[in-house]
This record gives C-alpha cells, sequence and structure tokens, in this order.
C-alpha cells in the first residue's frame, strides 16, 4: 500500500464545468457558484418563479427561502418566511397560476405554508453527473475538485491541532485532536483557504528537569533513537516515582529547568535532542493518519519577549492584579474568573504562552483565522486566553476560535491503558485484521492484509469519532467500532471497494464513451434518481460543514450516499443488463458516485480503498 498522501481537494481558478448553454437562462444570484454547484442553478430557477410571481420579492429574496424538501421531496420553499402581504393560500396561488415546466423544473405542489418542487429528472441527471465527472477528472490542476468552492480565496488560516505534550502520555483527547483538527483543516483547503496545519507541542515545563536527572539515570541513547517518545516516557514514569520519595531529585530537577529557561545551552542540548526524535516519531505516525503538519511549534517555541510585552500591556491597561507576588487578569466581570498570567516565582504558565504566541503567529502568519482544536475540558483556558487578548485591543482577537469536542471513555488495548499513539494504529490493525480472518474466503483474496486491515481499522477509529456531534461524549468501542455491519468505518470502505470494483467486473464496457456521448436519459429508475440527487448536494455539505465545524454532517452524507448506492445496486444492475447503453449510463453513474463518495471519505482524511 502506498504511503503517499491521498491530496484533499481543494478548489482551483476556474470550473471546468459549464451549464449546458441549451437550457433556459437564469438570473444570476450573488453569492452562488452554478459552475460549482449545479444545484445553485435549479434553486435559482425555483426563487425565480416565486419572485415572480410575488412581487415585490426578488429573485434573492426567494433564493434565501429555497430548502431542501424532507421525504421525498427535492426542494420545498415555506412562503410565510418571507412576511409577504397576503393569505399564504393566496400566494401559493399565484405562483402556481404562473407556474409553467421547463427544464428546470418539473412540477410544484401547493401543501399548508409549503411550496413542493420537482426538478426536472432529466437535467438534474445530466448535469450533475457531468459536474460531477468534470470537476473529479478534466480539472487543470488534475486533482479531483467536486464540492469544493472557492470562499476562502485569499484567506489564510492556521489550524493548531493534535498537540500532544512530550515525554507524557498521548490520551484520547489528543488523538480526538487530531482527526478533529485534520477534518477541519482539510475543510478549510476544500473551501478555498490556505491552510496552515500547526501543531503546539507540550514541549517545555519542570517535567523537562525531571527527565535530565531521570535520563542520567535510566537513558540509553539506543533506546531514544529507537523510539523517543516511549523511551522518554519510561524514564519519566521511573524519575517521577524517584522524586515523590526524595526531594533532592526535585530540586535538581528545578534547577536544571531553570538553567533551560534561562538560556543555558548546554542544558538545552539534551532537551533538543529529545525534542528532534520525538517530532521525528511523531511524524512517522501521523502519516499513517494521513495527517501532515507544515508547522511544529511548541510551548518552547513562545518567545519570552512577547510573553513580557503582553505583561507590561496589560499592566498599563490597568488589567492585573497582583495576589501574594503572583499576577493575574480579573476577567470576573465575564464569568471568567481570575487568570493568573505570571506565577510567584516569574515562571512562565501555559495561559500566558498562549497569549504570547498567539501575538507571535500574529506577527508571523497575519493570519485571517486561527483555529484550536481543544478538547473542552479547557473550554475555560481558551475562552480566558482569548478575552485576554480582545481586552488588549488585538482587532485579530475576534479571528480565533476555538473548536472543542467531548470526552472519550474506555479506551484501552488489550494490554491495558493505552499511552502511546503508535499503540491505537496497532491496536486498530490487530483487532481489524482479525475480525477479517473471520470470513476466510473472502480472506483469501486480499491482497495486502495487514496494510488492509490497518486501513481499514484506521478508519473505524476515525468514523467512530467523527460519527455524532463533537461536543458529545462517546465511549470507545473495538468492537462496534470495526464491524462491517452497520453504520462504520469498515463498511464505508466497503462501499467504495465494492463500487469501485464495477469497472474490474465489466470490462467489456469499457473504455466508457466520453460523457456526451453517454445516454442518462436510460436512468429512468427512482434508486438512480436518489443517488444523483444527493451527489449533487454534496458541495452544500461542505458548505454546511464549514459554518458549523462539525464533520458529523459529512459522515451522515457518505453513509446516505452508501446506502443509496446500496438499495441500487441490486436493481439498477450493471452487470446482466442486456442493454449496453444502459449498463454503460449506470456504470458511468456508480462511477461518479464512487468519486463522490471518495472525495468525502478524503475530506474526512480517510483514504478510500480500491480493493479489499
Ligand atoms: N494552544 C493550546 N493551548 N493548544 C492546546 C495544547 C494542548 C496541551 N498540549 C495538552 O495536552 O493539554
Amino acid at each position: 500500500m502506498s504511503t503517499i498522501r491521498t491530496p484533499t481537494p481543494t478548489a482551483g481558478p476556474s470550473s471546468p464545468f459549464v451549464i449546458s448553454p441549451n437550457l433556459p437562462p437564469l438570473p444570476q444570484v450573488p453569492g452562488t457558484d452554478p459552475e460549482r454547484c449545479v444545484l445553485d442553478a435549479f434553486r435559482t430557477a425555483i426563487a425565480k418563479r416565486v419572485a415572480d410571481a410575488l412581487p415585490p420579492l426578488t429573485v434573492e429574496q426567494a433564493y434565501t427561502g429555497v430548502d431542501y424538501g424532507k421525504k421525498g421531496v427535492d426542494f420545498t420553499v415555506a412562503l410565510p418566511r418571507f412576511r409577504l402581504p397576503g393569505k399564504v393560500d393566496e400566494l401559493a396561488k399565484k405562483v402556481l397560476n404562473q407556474f409553467q415546466p421547463d427544464e428546470w423544473i418539473e412540477s410544484v405542489v401547493h401543501d399548508k405554508a409549503f411550496l413542493h418542487f420537482t426538478l426536472n429528472t432529466t437535467t438534474l441527471i445530466r448535469q450533475v453527473l457531468d459536474q460531477v465527472h468534470a470537476l473529479t477528472h478534466a480539472t487543470p490542476s488534475g486533482q479531483p475538485e467536486y464540492g469544493t468552492n472557492t470562499s476562502g480565496e485569499g484567506k489564510r488560516v492556521i489550524v493548531e491541532y493534535s498537540s500532544p505534550n512530550i515525554a507524557k502520555q498521548f490520551h484520547v483527547g489528543h488523538l480526538r485532536s487530531t482527526i478533529i483538527g485534520a477534518f477541519i483543516a482539510n475543510l478549510y483547503k476544500a473551501c478555498g483557504w490556505e491552510v496552515i496545519n500547526m501543531n503546539y507541542l507540550g514541549d517545555w515545563g519542570t517535567q523537562f528537569g525531571l527527565i535530565a536527572v531521570g535520563f542520567n539515570k535510566y537513558g540509553s541513547r539506543e533506546a531514544l533513537e529507537k523510539n523517543a517518545i516511549k523511551h522518554l516516557f519510561e524514564v519519566y514514569v521511573k524519575i517521577n516515582k524517584d522524586a515523590e520519595a526524595d526531594p533532592e531529585v526535585k530540586s535538581q530537577a528545578a534547577a536544571f529547568f531553570k538553567r533551560m529557561e534561562e538560556g543555558d545551552e548546554e542544558a538545552l542540548a539534551d532537551w533538543r535532542v529529545w525534542r528532534e526524535l520525538s517530532v521525528r516519531k511523531y511524524e512517522e505516525e501521523y502519516a499513517r493518519l494521513n495527517v501532515h503538519f507544515e508547522v511544529y511549534t511548541g510551548e518552547s517555541q513562545v518567545g519570552k519577549e512577547s510573553q513580557d510585552m503582553a505583561l507590561k500591556r496589560l499592566e498599563e491597561m490597568g488589567l492585573i492584579d497582583e495576589s501574594q507576588g503572583a499576577k493575574l487578569v480579573n476577567l470576573e466581570q465575564w464569568k471568567l474568573g481570575k487568570a493568573v498570567v505570571r506565577k510567584k516565582d516569574g515562571t512562565s504558565i501555559y495561559l500566558t504562552r498562549d497569549i504570547g504566541g498567539a501575538i507571535e503567529r500574529y506577527e508571523k502568519y497575519k493570519f485571517d483565522k486561527m483555529i484550536y482544536v481543544v478538547s473542552s475540558q479547557q473550554d475555560l483556558h481558551l475562552a480566558q486566553f482569548f478575552k485576554v487578548l480582545k481586552l488588549m485591543d488585538f482587532p485579530w482577537a475576534e479571528r480565533l476560535e476555538h473548536v472543542n469536542y467531548g470526552l472519550v471513555q474506555g479506551m484501552s488495548t488489550r494490554k491495558g491503558t493505552v499511552v502511546f499513539l503508535d499503540e491505537i494504529i496497532r491496536e486498530a490493525g490487530s483487532v481489524m485484521h482479525e475480525q477479517m480472518r473471520k470470513n476466510e474466503e473472502k480472506y483469501k483474496n486480499i491482497e495486502e492484509p495487514e496494510a488492509t486491515a490497518q486501513e481499514i481499522g484506521i478508519t473505524g477509529v476515525k468514523i467512530q469519532d467523527m460519527a455524532a456531534k463533537r461536543i458529545n461524549n462517546y465511549t470507545f468501542n473495538w468492537e462496534r467500532m470495526l464491524s462491517f455491519e452497520g453504520d462504520t468505518g469498515p463498511y464505508l470502505q466497503y462501499a467504495h471497494v465494492r463500487i469501485s470494483s464495477i469497472s474490474r467486473k465489466n470490462p467489456e464496457l469499457l473504455p466508457l464513451p466520453a460523457p456526451a456521448k453517454i445516454d442518462t436519459t436510460l436512468l429512468t429508475e427512482p434508486a438512480a434518481r436518489e443517488i444523483v440527487l444527493l451527489l449533487g448536494s454534496y458541495p452544500d455539505v461542505v458548505k454546511t460543514a464549514l459554518r458549523t465545524h462539525e464533520p458529523s454532517g459529512v459522515v451522515t452524507f457518505a453513509y446516505r450516499l452508501a446506502h443509496a448506492i446500496s438499495s441500487a445496486w441490486e436493481t439498477v444492475i450493471v452487470k446482466g443488463e442486456s442493454d449496453v447503453e444502459k449498463a454503460r449510463a449506470r456504470m458511468w453513474m456508480y462511477l461518479c458516485a464512487r468519486d463522490v463518495l471518495g472525495a468525502a471519505m478524503r475530506l474526512l482524511s480517510l483514504k478510500p480503498l480500491e480493493r479489499m
């Protein structure tokens, strides 16, 4: 299996898709982009009819009232939201009276306060499939772009996530930050933003004094080279024990860290190696998760100057209270308590580093937005730190955003509590491998069972993590997340593999003719129409995710698409269809569905499998 990064979609400068010029012309509604989301055109067609019948309503106003319909309805307009004079029934009647079906809209039905519109099936299928195809296979960049948009063009975002602490445990909180953060970064990229993936390591603090002392006693250069993360943690655990029994160890550690804070090169030399080797190891593990950082920074990298400057400014502004030698910002009036920004002994602290760090990042990157993907356990910390920056009148303080998430209970391997990221990855692979072995017949046909199990295992972990709203807590469950049944990661991979097999299984239909030569009017089954409408909605799914910062909407979309494909599979057949033209049209539709399912999976940082 290749280790090459699966490219995540990003919008190119111009779209290779244009709406057929033979269709009735439509006005251009600002903010819509039919060349990237053809449903925008259908919505405009609906809005135009509603506006034309109900002056002074404008097409633009009407457009905001066009929503997806429920249960078998394409789009619905709720009339009361326009606040027009007159009774709803009369308004509806006006729209109905003027209604003429055309190649955009087939029909309208009036139901209480609602108008339900049905799109013209022929146009829908033709335009959506053409668009998916062009934006997947014919982009100037050569990268798939379907679902992307250009709303973030020219803007830069920093997404800070994962951020584990060196020499300490990599816990589920860090895993969630990694999974959700990678999604958020992909999402912004797909919306045209320039994205900087940033990892803010916990690489500073008194624990490094302890490790320095511990390393002399328990450390091994060899073990460090082999697995720095693991070895440093082992050293840390041992010396911590010693320190509990022997205050001398503690004071040695404190003295050493003091030297580090003072910039003593000798003291820093070892620390630098530990950090470097840990980062290298982390990079390997992130790569297996399809996660990549442009910037590894950390608490150690925040300059003393920016922290001092921040304190000074707070002081000048009269925002600092002193209490027993410590300095704090009183945030009581915002119900954010009192935030300590300088300890009695003058050493820097987490909060102050975050404040100084943000100032430095703004200087360096001039970001339009900066997102911190951090557990909801740190809600107060982030709220305090954002508030302090606002009080300091930094205009960019408004650009900071905290994307939080709930707790995870019960993550452990069969050997016990998880401490390291590579244990999670390995366990996911081995549990999945056992699962796959249960089906001997299938197992025999898998080319690279271990690599495949690994990828599906990771998919299971990620999907379990992103399936519900971020803020929800959940219980880690290997059994459930790695099952092929129900809405799980393995099920999604399986759906992608099955649909990818269609070319392999029907070589006689290949190569498919150019899209224009494929007769999509042969796609007459409701199940096919349902798939196509879902495909058309994908660009909206991406936009909604950007607004909510929720991966769950994308996961739900992927399931819905997988289910729709699976219900069509037995009836809208390719193999065994005697009409070759029809078989080809169906195959093309399935391949477009595969492209969109793959795009959604990649957005979720997954690597869609072609075979298993
Ligand atoms: N800018 C930040 N405070 N980011 C979050 C850092 C998370 C911290 N290293 C922890 O493990 O708790």
